[in-house]
């Protein structure tokens, strides 16, 4: 790294985009990341599709969003046509400036709970992981292969997912299986989206005024996957996903919590095999199983028109979330802010609204008027008289692995 090399890459790719962002650290120091340092950031969508789509901003120096559609066919493709949406805003990968590229890794396993400079040693570790983030380790791998093509001479940082969630107790993180047969195939807990709910417990400390030590918080990450956490005084607890990004909460495609005979069911008497229940529950399950639409905008609608499968969807994906709301205020004894976050939980205040709904008792409600309230800071949503606080509070995980990243090369 170069004396003055302060910006950071941080690429999140998904099964089907890659969200990125250019960084310049030096300007990130405020606690909102100011977007002052933030050079560029942009999503690629529908990759493998017909349809997919780049959306690229070069906010450093102002200039518009530029939208490109038509097909990208995969991962490696992805990347370049970023590598060179950024060159032509004067910011290639080329750049002496650049300092390192984060790369969001979904499953780190046992070996890593911190962020990594990847080798071969660490690849090849994050490859073993396949078979237990299937949708997400494959991309995360497209996207370091890519990336240290383009700049092999760069470090190349792995933030992971899991790594949050090292912190839970071993009763938390072990299913209640044979124990010989779980240790020898590594089958725990693991859980994930980490770097978000790091992220927002600290936020919703902020918000509250406390210093994270001193707060319990709930922390509910609804996006297209979806997962909660029990954060106790910064450290992680409990959380809903798994071995895998399958278990827990209703997600867009993902089933969530299942009995496991629900399987054994399925291959026995409805004679599917293995692939096919895996697609079955982590691709056509979850409300696009339930309603046959996985966005939540489009099921809000669908509701407002009396469509009875909508509403249905909708109250199965609430009734999971109350669930564990109730469980994890019973894990953390005493919780002191429930924080709404990604792409469902800061945008659709119904969903807010129900989850909270009835849980007066728990010392939890929601105003009405602040929960109509739209916009990209951290706020309270829950009335004054409420013993907990509500809270809405918008995750940033290309910050989080940004900062991770430099703290790690800067070192
Ligand atoms: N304005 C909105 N109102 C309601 N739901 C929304 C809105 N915008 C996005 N969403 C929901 O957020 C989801 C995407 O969340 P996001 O956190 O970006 O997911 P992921 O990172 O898993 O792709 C969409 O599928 C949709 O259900
Ligand atoms: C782990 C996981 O479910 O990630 P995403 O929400 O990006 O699919
Ligand atoms: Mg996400």
């Amino acid at each position: 790294m170069t004396a003055t090399a302060s910006r950071v890459l941080v690429l999140n790719s998904g099964s089907s985009s890659v969200k990125y962002q250019l960084l310049d650290m030096h300007n990130t120091e405020s606690k909102s990341g100011s977007a002052a340092g933030r050079l560029a950031v942009g999503l690629v969508e529908r990759i493998g599709e017909e349809t997919s789509r780049l959306a690229h901003t070069p906010l450093g120096t102002g200039g518009a969003k530029r939208e490109t559609e038509g097909p990208i066919a995969d991962h490696t493709a992805a990347l370049k046509a970023v590598a060179a949406e950024l060159a032509a805003d004067g910011l290639g990968l080329d750049s002496p400036e650049l300092a390192a590229i984060g790369h969001r890794v979904v499953h780190g396993g046992l070996k890593f709970s911190a962020p990594t400079v990847i080798d071969d040693e660490v690849l090849a570790e994050i490859e073993r992981l396949v078979p237990v983030a299937p949708l997400h380790n494959p991309a995360n791998i497209t996207g370091i292969r890519t990336a240290r093509a383009l700049r092999p001479d760069l470090p190349q940082v792995a933030v992971f997912d899991t790594a949050f969630h090292t912190t839970m107790p071993e009763y938390a993180a072990r299913y209640a299986i044979d124990v010989e047969t779980a240790d020898a195939h590594r089958i725990r807990r693991y859980g994930f989206h980490g770097t978000s709910h790091a992220y927002v417990s600290r936020k919703t400390a902020e918000l509250l005024g406390k210093a994270p030590e001193d707060v319990n918080v709930i922390v509910l990450h609804l996006g297209n996957g979806a997962s909660a956490s029990a954060v106790a005084g910064g450290r992680c607890v409990d959380t809903s996903m798994g071995l895998t990004p399958l278990e827990g909460l209703v997600m867009g495609t993902r089933s969530g919590d299942i009995d496991p005979a629900v399987t054994f069911h399925l291959k026995r008497v409805a004679g599917m095999d293995e692939d096919e229940v895996d697609v079955l529950l982590n691709k056509k399950s979850g409300l696009i199983g339930l309603c046959g639409d996985n966005d939540m905008r489009e099921i809000g609608r669908r509701i407002d028109e009396g469509d009875a499968q909508a509403k249905l969807a909708f109250d199965i994906y609430i009734h999971r979330l109350k669930k564990y709301i109730g469980a994890y205020s019973a894990v953390l004894g005493r919780v002191d802010a429930v924080a709404f976050t990604a792409g469902v939980g800061e945008n659709a205040a119904p969903v807010r609204a129900a989850a909270i709904a009835g849980l007066e008792e728990m010392g939890m409600a929601v105003d009405a008027s602040l929960n109509a309230v739209r916009g990209d800071e951290p706020r309270l949503i829950s009335p004054e008289y409420a013993r907990v606080a509500v809270a809405v509070v918008p995750t940033d995980e290309e910050l989080e692995i940004a900062q991770q990243t430099y703290a790690l090369v800067s070192a």
